[in-house]
């Protein structure tokens, strides 16, 4: 996925200003910014549901703005889902979602794979908020696509949901799948996402692993210890004088990196 100085604009407001973004075929790759940031907005325009005013773009090497049928089928979007299908039960809507695409999934082996076949006989207005999501994200994969879109999928859901739902990213990931996500938890994105980017006021203001992000990996080290606490870019020369001065084990001894979260919220507040 290719996408060069692209450009949105609702009236008055600038929604996306020069974006550019690579994405690689088989990546899981989360989009994470501030409310109003402009990740809908781009995400919609890669899905083929908003145009765009500017800019280059290229999705599974089609142009979004321009996508037909075939190259839909392709595209796997996960939507909140639409209360029309309320009366139906999860098999019934599953499997009315199947026969849209060529190459579907077994309705039922999906079912499973999200875990809802308990709930198979079930009407989706009579799930809980976190089984509906589930329903939303078979939905989107039933066709077998070959890249995922998840628009925040695991919000709303509890703990171990979520943790059920980062095994099924996990598992789609590992059958080639590319997965790109928005979401506002760090801790999701740290543990699903390949790379990250960080959009500000319409713009990529850094992208990179979750290891490395904003130079996340050498930023200095608070070292903290019993009697004393230290921020410094050689954690390890501090540890080695410590250790001569207890001559050993140092007591009380922690040395923190900043989180995904710390170097998130420092990028955003510099792109205020
Ligand atoms: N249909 C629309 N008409 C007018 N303005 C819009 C429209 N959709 C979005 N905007 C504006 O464009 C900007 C970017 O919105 P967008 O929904 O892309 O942000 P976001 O990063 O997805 O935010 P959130 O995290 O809240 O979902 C915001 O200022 C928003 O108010």
């Amino acid at each position: 996925m290719h996408v060069r100085g692209l450009t949105k604009r609702y009236g008055e407001v600038q929604a996306v200003g020069g974006l550019d973004l690579d994405i690689h075929t088989g990546e899981v790759f989360a989009i994470l910014g501030p409310n109003g940031a402009g990740k809908s907005t781009t995400v919609e325009i890669l899905e083929g549901y908003r145009k765009r005013d500017a800019g280059e773009v290229s999705v599974l090497g089609v142009d979004p703005g321009q996508a037909t049928s075939a190259w839909r089928a392709r595209v796997g979007i996960v939507l909140q889902t639409a209360n029309d299908a309320a009366e139906l039960t999860v098999r019934e809507t599953v499997r009315h979602f199947a026969r849209y695409y060529p190459h579907s999934k077994d309705p039922d082996e999906v079912i499973a794979k999200v875990g809802l076949t308990d709930k198979a006989g079930a009407r989706i207005r009579q799930l809980s908020g976190g089984q509906r999501r589930r329903v939303d994200v078979a939905l989107g994969i039933v066709g077998r696509p070959e890249l995922v879109f998840l628009d925040e999928p695991t919000t709303g859901f509890d703990p171990e949901a979520r943790r059920q739902f980062w095994d099924l990213i996990r598992s789609l990931a590992a059958e080639g799948t590319t997965i790109v996500l928005t979401t506002h938890y760090l801790d999701e994105a740290e543990a699903l996402a390949d790379r990250v980017a960080v959009i500000a006021k319409g713009r990529i203001v850094a992208e990179g692993t979750p290891q490395t992000l904003g130079g996340r990996a050498t930023a200095s080290a608070r070292v903290t210890w019993a009697d004393g606490y230290a921020e410094t870019d050689t954690p390890t020369a501090l540890v080695r004088t410590l250790a001569d001065k207890y001559d050993g084990e140092i007591p009380g001894l922690q040395i923190v990196r900043p989180s995904l979260e710390d170097i998130y919220l420092d990028l955003i507040g510099d792109a205020q």
